[in-house]
């Protein structure tokens, strides 16, 4: 605590009516950064401080009619999760403080404008036109837990009125999120009406919105809605990415202080036959129809090989019991199938377009391990598929890889997770592309899974997929300002 009595850092005051003194670190990273403060104004060698990192903190907000009090909304470690899965992570809590040092202030504000979560609300709507989807699906189902015991009491504490202000949409099916959006958020967009939405789910959620928004007609007064996300799906890769998961509060003071920023997004389109894998892989069903050609969106991923196949060999229910952990143990049992053999090689013709030019250029003729065209620099917490990448900056880059062992994969797999070391490793291809073009040779629709963020598209035999930039202008990701 060595701030200057006359430091902005420092200052008497009040914590909930109390005689308090406090002290304020700068900085969002380790633990002592933050809000530091004791009972009292006399501060002695065995002083009791109580630290509030500033990753936990969501903001201070003047309160109104008041000179110098505040409303100080953090968040805090829920120590019910050591004995209860099913618990929300963080809870949400909240202070008065009465003249809290200036820097805090400054550094946590609400920002005004565009940054404002209270911009994107009117609450003056006939209806609300604030969305909140709790997707019971994804991750390993803390949706309903988190709305309970983090968003629910934030919204109270802020006045912000279930049926009044917002309306909450409870996932009951894999289409739920789609009839959602097809049915209300996007006749409203078209009218015109500015929305938001949040989305308490991983990135499936949010492809199930944007194939809505970006298969639908939009009018001409189609007013684009805003996605913020709580990541509570197993990979949560655009949440990653984009910076929501740079603090402790779930996404929440994204929500409340990002802004909205155009999300990039890239088509897919597939030859004749390709059908989407759901329910384990017991139903399909076909693309959307864009001009007579197959068609699917995606703001993450698209890829064809070894990461396909974990993706979709571990969506099952007894795999998404395991978290995060079911990609390592899917890719485990690829790599070293059970009988012994060696890891699949995949067949096909893989081609790129770069920027400047409209030539097709085959890559790594003949057989690949990995192909795997992305728009985000994470697919999962610290497994940094494209360290070039930067938050939303809409380009698509290509990782790949052509046959390796089992050992050899999982040693690319590991410096991937080291900041992604893995782009320079010679046995790894690694670049800016402007296209990608798949034409599948395997016999076995297994080797004939494409995955698009996470959802399963099969090829059929002598089939292809080509994948190029989408469409601006239909949706906006709420994120956290880049100064
Ligand atoms: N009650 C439900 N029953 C069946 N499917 C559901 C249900 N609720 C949500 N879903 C679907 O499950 C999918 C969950 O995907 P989501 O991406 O949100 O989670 P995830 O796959 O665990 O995470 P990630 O894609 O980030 O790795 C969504 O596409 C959603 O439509």
């Amino acid at each position: 605590m060595g701030a200057d009595v006359s430091s902005p850092a420092h200052s008497e005051g009040k914590i909930d009516g109390r005689p308090a003194t406090f002290y304020y670190k700068r900085g969002d990273g380790d633990e002592e950064t933050g809000l530091a403060w004791t009972e009292g104004y006399k501060v002695y060698p065995g002083s009791h401080w109580v630290k509030i990192p500033a990753k936990d903190i969501l903001v201070v907000a003047g309160i109104k009619n008041t000179e110098d009090d505040y409303h100080f909304l953090f968040v805090e470690a829920n120590p019910a999760v050591e004995k209860d899965s099913t618990a929300s992570p963080v809870l949400f809590r909240s202070q008065t403080l009465t003249n809290p040092p200036s820097l805090l202030v400054n550094d946590h504000s609400i920002p005004s404008g565009r940054s404002c979560w209270e911009y994107r609300q009117t609450h003056n709507a006939v209806q609300p036109n604030f969305s909140v989807v709790l997707s019971t699906g994804s991750g390993t189902g803390l949706a309903k837990a988190v709305y309970d015991q983090l968003l629910k009491p934030m919204f109270d504490h802020c006045e912000i009125v279930e049926g009044k202000h917002y309306v909450v949409h409870t996932t009951t099916s894999e289409s739920s999120i789609t009839e959602l959006i097809r049915d209300e958020i996007l006749p409203r967009a078209n009218l015109g009406v500015k929305q938001s939405l949040l989305l308490m789910s991983g990135d499936g959620g949010v492809v199930d919105t944007i194939n809505v928004l970006l298969c639908a007609e939009r009018s001409k007064d189609y007013m684009k809605p805003s996605l913020s996300v709580l990541p509570l799906g197993t990979g949560n890769a655009l949440a990653h990415s984009a910076g929501i998961t740079s603090d402790n509060t779930l996404g929440i003071r994204s929500w409340m202080c990002g802004e909205p920023r155009e999300l990039p997004v890239f088509v897919a389109k597939f030859s004749p036959g390709a059908r989407f894998l759901f329910d384990e892989a017991r139903q399909e069903r076909p693309l959307h129809l864009a001009d007579g050609v197959q068609t699917a969106y995606g703001a993450v991923v698209c890829s064809w090989g070894l990461h396909a196949g974990l993706v979709a060999d571990s969506d099952t229910v007894e795999y998404r019991k395991f978290g995060v952990e079911r990609f390592k143990m899917a890719a485990k049992e690829a790599l070293f199938p059970s009988d012994g053999s060696p890891p699949h090689i995949y067949n096909g013709k893989v081609k790129i377009r770069q920027s400047g030019t409209d030539e097709w250029v085959e890559i790594r003729q003949g057989q690949h391990s990995y192909v795997l065209a992305t728009l985000v620099g994470q697919l999962e917490k610290g497994f940094t598929i494209s360290p070039a990448s930067k938050p939303l900056d809409g380009k698509l880059r290509l990782v790949h890889f052509g046959p390796v062992d089992g050992k050899q994969a999982m040693e690319v797999m590991g410096e991937a997770y080291q900041g992604g070391e893995h782009v320079k490793d010679e046995r790894v291809g690694y670049e800016e592309i402007q296209g990608l073009r798949i034409e599948l040779q395997e016999e076995d629709p297994r080797w004939r899974r494409v995955c698009i963020d996470g959802k399963i598209v099969r090829v059929e035999k002598g089939g292809w997929v080509e994948v190029s930039m989408g469409q601006k202008g239909v949706v906006d990701l709420i994120a956290p300002r880049t100064n």
